[in-house]
């Protein structure tokens, strides 16, 4: 089985960055969306870019943007990837993906088996699906875990990837339930919200590699 890929969110520090790149992260996420504690302005995010080795991608989340904002933000940061975490339609990430070369990810709260049939809307429009926890206060960000078993076993069309609520404590049950490919982690990680904990950081990645 390939190693499961390991992305590394809501990073505001070159510290941060620093400290999830020598862990061994496959991708390191920024979140441009004012009202979340991890939020990182244009220029922050693209200084933060410029420290990523080429080996490592960058994904950028953006939220309910509209089309011109969402243009200007990627033109200012160049990510590998972009991540939409709102409640953007199909055909949207369908022209993004066409008219651009950036890699797209929708986000998904996964609520019931039902909801997993429904997010097959944006097959061969986006390229991959990231199952998140059902949105609360914040649309992600809020460290609550899925209902694993609706990914036990499911046999899956689009690329896709596990977010919320993971840890250095349960990332390897997440895994083994799941089997996910790619799993992301952001608040689970820090030691107050938008404070990365960089032990927190290498224990995630150390628990992923040992799964
Ligand atoms: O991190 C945030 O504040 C955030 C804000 C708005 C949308 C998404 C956000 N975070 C992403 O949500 C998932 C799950 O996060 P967590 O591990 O449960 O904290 C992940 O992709 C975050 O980057």
């Amino acid at each position: 089985m390939p190693d499961t890929m390991i992305k590394i969110c809501g990073l505001k520090t070159p510290e941060a960055v620093d400290a999830a790149v020598d862990a061994g992260a496959t991708h390191i996420g920024l979140v441009h969306f004012e009202p979340s504690p991890r939020h990182v302005s244009l220029s922050d995010a693209a200084k933060l870019r410029r420290r990523v080795p080429d080996s490592v991608k960058v994904v950028l989340l953006l939220v309910n943007m509209q089309p011109a904002p969402t243009g200007e933000a990627l033109d200012a940061v160049q990510p590998d990837v972009v991540q939409f975490h709102g409640n953007e339609t199909p055909e949207w990430l369908a022209l993004v993906k066409e008219k651009t070369r950036y890699e797209v990810w929708k986000a998904w709260g996964l609520m019931n088996a039902q909801s997993l049939e429904n997010v097959l809307a944006y097959e061969g429009k986006v390229d991959r699906v990231l199952y998140d926890a059902p949105a609360k206060k914040l649309p992600g960000g809020n460290g609550v875990p899925l209902d694993w078993s609706l990914l036990r076993e499911y046999h899956h069309r689009i690329a896709w990837g596990l977010a919320g609520g993971l840890t250095p404590d349960n990332v390897v049950d997440a895994i083994r339930a799941t089997g996910a490919p790619l799993v992301d982690a952001s608040s689970g990680l820090e030691s107050a919200p938008g404070v990365k904990d960089i032990d927190r950081i290498a224990a995630f990645c150390r628990a992923v590699r040992e799964a």
